[in-house]
C-alpha cells in the first residue's frame, strides 16, 4: 500500500474572537481600524491621541502609495517612529528588528492590510520595514511619523529588497 502524502498541518493563526496570535516586535503595536459605512461612502479615523495608542505627538503627516507589484523598503530610521495607517487596497506588510539590544532582535513580522481591514502600525526606530502592494490596483498608506522629514538630511537608511542580511521572500508565495 502506498503511504499518505507528507502534507503539513495548518498552525492556528488567530484566536476564536478573530485576533492575530503573532507575537509582536518589542515597540511595535498594531490598531486594528473601525469603517463606518453609510449610503454615501465611508469613515475611518487615522489616529487619535486620545486611543492611548502611543504618547508621542501629531507633528507630520504624509500620504504615500504603492503601485500594483511594487514593493517599498526594506527603510529603518534612527530617529523616528513610523506610525503607518493601511487605507486603501492590499498590503503585505514586513517588520524586521535590527536593534542588537532588543528583546526581539532579528524577529521577523508579517502583517496584512486591505480595504477590509485597515490598521494602524506602530514601528519604531530600528526596525526595518517594507510594504508590498499584493493587490491590482494602488495601494495607499498614510504615514504619521514622530517627527516631520527633514528634507537635507532624511532619517532613512535602505537595504535592498533581495538582502540576504534579512530572512524574507517576496516573491509570490504559490498557493498553500
Ligand atoms: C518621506 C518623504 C519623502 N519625500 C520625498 C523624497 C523623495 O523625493 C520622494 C519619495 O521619498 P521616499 O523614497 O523616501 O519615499 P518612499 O520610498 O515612498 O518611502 C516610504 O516607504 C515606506 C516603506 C515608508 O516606510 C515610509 O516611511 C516612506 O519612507 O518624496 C518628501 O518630500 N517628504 C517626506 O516626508
Amino acid at each position: 500500500m502506498n503511504p499518505e502524502l507528507p502534507a503539513v498541518p495548518d498552525r492556528q493563526t488567530v484566536t476564536p474572537q478573530g485576533q492575530s496570535i503573532q507575537s509582536l516586535i518589542d515597540g511595535v503595536k498594531v490598531r486594528l481600524a473601525v469603517t463606518h459605512p453609510d449610503e454615501r461612502g465611508d469613515l475611518c479615523e487615522l489616529y487619535s491621541t486620545a486611543w492611548g495608542f502611543d504618547d508621542e505627538p501629531m507633528v507630520y503627516a504624509y500620504f504615500a502609495s504603492v503601485r500594483p507589484g511594487q514593493t517599498k523598503g526594506w527603510v529603518k530610521h534612527l530617529l523616528q517612529t513610523d506610525r503607518l495607517f493601511f487605507a486603501l487596497g492590499s498590503f503585505r506588510v514586513v517588520l524586521y528588528d535590527d536593534r542588537p539590544d532588543s528583546p526581539t532582535y532579528q524577529k521577523l513580522n508579517v502583517l496584512h492590510f486591505s480595504d477590509r481591514k485597515r490598521g494602524l502600525v506602530r514601528i519604531p526606530a530600528g526596525v526595518f520595514h517594507a510594504v508590498q502592494n499584493v493587490g491590482t490596483v494602488d495601494a495607499c498608506f498614510v504615514n504619521n511619523p514622530t517627527r516631520a522629514y527633514n528634507h537635507a538630511q532624511p532619517d532613512k537608511y535602505r537595504l535592498p529588497l533581495d538582502t540576504p542580511l534579512i530572512p524574507f521572500d517576496f516573491a509570490p508565495t504559490l498557493g498553500g
